[in-house]
């Protein structure tokens, strides 16, 4: 008999879990509660897509634990550009990943809880999963006010957004999953959830911006661990089993066959910013030149995250048009990311005549030009 490798992916993955997890019998054969050791967004990402891809969730149900290090994660669809301040990131260390399910922007870092329920489809049912985690909380703390919204977010006290929701449906299984803001970093969160771009037009999925509240803000007696503890306790009791949570290493091959694949996916430009669904900015900015002001208009236009149009308008006296041509030529099919057109900027650089006065206009233009992205 010839056992396809995605079962044989699950065999292991249950035999090496039965083995390292003292008590973990035969109710993992109806539900599993796993949690990452890993703070790595892409790493826990991958864990996702391995469970998606490769379990059998006809009969069985998964609760997935994880928390991230500072990142930003936007849904499938949507535009980095529109949706948070790339430079604060970039400056700040603070990653930036695209999931696979659709949905709006949020900000995860270790004071934030993220919840994935895997069923098969007919199974997938996002209230129930809410209110799991309702109950879970008032189980902890009675006196807690969270509720459950039409849109599957949760709020505190009828105002404050705590958790936000997204899904992935496959062929013939599904997650859900969301978030729990405990104790993240407030100023973080609305500091990176903020664009600085102007004259984005795009089709991209816009998020809500809502006001948040952190869970520990009504109750600073609670952690992190005992709100999980408490989720995956709840989670045991519906499904009826074992209260066991399963720590696992995203990184372990042996268990997770074909994960690091997955993993490096994640972590391409083409995947994070080539996504991109098309978008324009038509802007311009002021330039400061010798004491003088002149206006740059830009419009430049990105497919795939790369240029497709660029068009510059700048007074003629102060660029020949020939070298403003030469950055618009070059900069069509290159990515719209600042790395990219400083090496192009200073590769056209050295092809230039040596002419102080024009090589300072230009870096000046090529900077400015670098700020939109
Ligand atoms: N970790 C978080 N948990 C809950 N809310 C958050 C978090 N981070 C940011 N937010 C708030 O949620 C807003 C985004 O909500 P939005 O509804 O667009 O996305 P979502 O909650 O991921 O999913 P969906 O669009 O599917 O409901 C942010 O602008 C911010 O106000």
């Amino acid at each position: 008999m010839v056992i396809p490798s995605s079962l044989k992916n699950c065999f292991r993955l249950f035999y090496v879990l039965k083995i390292s997890a003292a008590g973990f019998k035969y109710t993992a054969n109806r539900g599993l509660i796993l949690q990452s050791i890993s703070s790595d967004v892409f790493q826990n990402l991958a864990v996702e897509d391995w469970i998606h891809d490769n379990m059998n969730l006809e009969n069985r149900q998964v609760l997935f634990l994880w928390r991230n290090s500072p990142t930003v994660v936007i849904g499938r669809h949507q535009n980095p550009w529109q949706e948070c301040n790339l430079k604060i990131m970039r400056k700040n260390n603070i990653k930036l990943a695209r999931r696979r399910s659709g949905g709006g922007t949020v900000y995860h870092d270790l004071g934030n809880i993220n919840f994935t329920f895997f069923t098969s489809k007919k199974k997938y049912e996002r209230m129930e999963n809410l209110k799991l985690v309702v109950r879970a909380l008032k189980g902890l703390r009675p006196q807690l006010h969270v509720c459950a919204t039409d849109r599957y977010d949760l709020l505190l006290d009828g105002n404050f957004k705590i958790s936000g929701t997204a899904a992935k449906l496959g062929r013939t299984v599904a997650y859900h999953h969301c978030t729990l803001l405990c104790s993240a970093d407030k100023i973080n969160l609305s500091s990176v959830l903020k664009s600085p771009y102007k004259g984005i037009k795009s089709n991209a999925t816009p998020s809500m911006p809502a006001l948040v509240k952190n869970l520990f803000e009504e109750d600073p007696t609670l952690t992190c661990e005992m709100v999980m503890d408490a989720v995956a306790a709840e989670y045991a009791r519906c499904h009826q089993i074992d209260h066991h949570i399963t720590l696992i290493n995203p990184a372990d091959e042996t268990v997770f066959p074909g994960i690091h694949n997955k993993n490096k996916e994640l972590q391409t430009w083409e995947w994070i910013y080539g996504k991109t669904p098309k978008f324009s900015i038509s802007t311009c900015f002021n330039m400061m030149y010798e004491q003088s002001l002149l206006e740059a208009e830009v419009d430049i236009h990105v497919k795939h995250g790369r240029i497709e149009v660029c068009n510059i308008v700048l007074p003629e006296q102060w660029l020949p048009p020939a070298m403003c041509n030469e950055l618009e030529k070059n900069l069509i099919g290159s990515k719209f990311c600042p790395s990219e057109t400083t090496a192009l900027a200073s590769t056209l650089l050295r092809i230039c005549p040596q002419n102080y006065e024009l090589h300072s206009k230009w870096s000046l233009l090529c900077e400015n030009v670098m700020t939109l992205m």
